[in-house]
């Protein structure tokens, strides 16, 4: 099984170089997909209230047969639950579907500015996190001026940083900024989803030279960046490649290869307009 390496957060706590995005795996399906991930190796998990399948989650996670206290979940607060009180029952409600005592990592999933309440969310999660709830606290889609605001009015900087992520979208500074600040980015939709991004021919290219897949090449540009990425596969097999990319290193030149087929967002969630609720 791949010995996946772990990161040492901004509060201590330690989350694997790699995960598994849920969105997506519903039902037995889902379930399945879950138990099956994690039998493979995964020990990270990431779902959010709005993915509809935090129970699913919760119940792969109990039928595999890893310990409870090596399997790490991350959840999100949807839009429509910010502001202090809201977030207190927003996150026992996602507590609840999960079926687990302690949420490893808790993340406010989009900003919304215009409604501008996520200071308030935020004291929220500092203060599940003094109670021992939550292990760790970020967010999702903030940009450089939220993180700052968040610092400026509560003194509290997010653990990790969850964002839009990939060759076609390498957020340079806001990772330069993550770094110098010690948030941990990670990567969604680090595959591109379903763009023409794994068939670029720098990268076919590039994977064959070091006898690996397209996808294996993109997950290991994440992870040389230090970034975390989470992709989603519901099949086992698939699942299995993604977590098999740590017996190669790039050269910083060839990262840049990657790096350079930077086109912007794909799917337009600027977290200064977008508003998912
Ligand atoms: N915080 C946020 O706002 C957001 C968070 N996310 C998170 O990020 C996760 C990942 O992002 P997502 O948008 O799902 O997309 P990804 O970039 O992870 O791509 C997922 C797609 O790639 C396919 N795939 C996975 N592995 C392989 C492989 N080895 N070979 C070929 N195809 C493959 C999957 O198909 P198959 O399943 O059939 O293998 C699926 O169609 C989400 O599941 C979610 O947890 C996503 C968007 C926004
Ligand atoms: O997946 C998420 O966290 C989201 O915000 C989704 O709504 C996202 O936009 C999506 O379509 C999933 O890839």
């Amino acid at each position: 099984m791949t010995d996946i390496p772990t990161y040492t957060l901004n509060d201590g706590e330690n989350l694997p170089a790699i995960g598994l995005g849920t969105y997506g795996l519903r039902g037995d399906a889902g379930i399945a997909s879950v138990e099956a991930a994690i039998a493979s190796g995964y020990r990270l998990l990431d779902t959010a209230l709005n993915y509809e399948n935090e129970r699913e989650v919760g119940e792969g996670m109990r039928r595999a047969e890893v310990d409870r206290g090596e399997l790490l979940v991350t959840t999100k607060i949807p839009g429509r639950h910010h502001g202090y009180d809201e977030t207190m029952a927003s996150f026992a409600e996602s507590r609840q579907n999960l079926g687990v005592d302690v949420v490893n990592l808790y993340l406010i999933h989009w900003p919304l500015p215009r409604v501008d309440k996520y200071v308030d969310t935020w004291r929220a999660m500092i203060d599940l996190r003094e109670q021992g709830l939550v292990r760790s606290i970020g967010v999702s889609n903030f940009t450089i001026e939220h993180l700052r605001r968040l610092d400026d009015e509560t003194g509290v900087l997010p653990s990790v940083n969850q964002v839009e992520l990939h060759p076609y979208f390498p957020q340079t500074q806001l990772r330069e900024f993550h770094a110098s600040s010690g948030i941990r980015t990670e990567s969604w939709s680090p595959l591109g989803k379903s763009s023409e991004l794994l068939s670029e021919p720098v990268i076919v290219d590039l994977a064959g030279a070091y006898g690996v897949t397209p996808v294996q090449l993109v997950l290991r540009w994440h992870t040389q960046l230090g970034s975390i990425p989470i992709p989603k596969s519901a099949d086992a097999e698939r699942q299995r490649e993604n977590l098999d990319i740590f017996g190669f290193t790039m050269t910083d030149d060839e990262l840049d290869v990657l790096s350079d087929l930077e086109r912007g967002r794909l799917w337009g969630g600027d977290p200064e307009t977008n508003e998912e609720f």
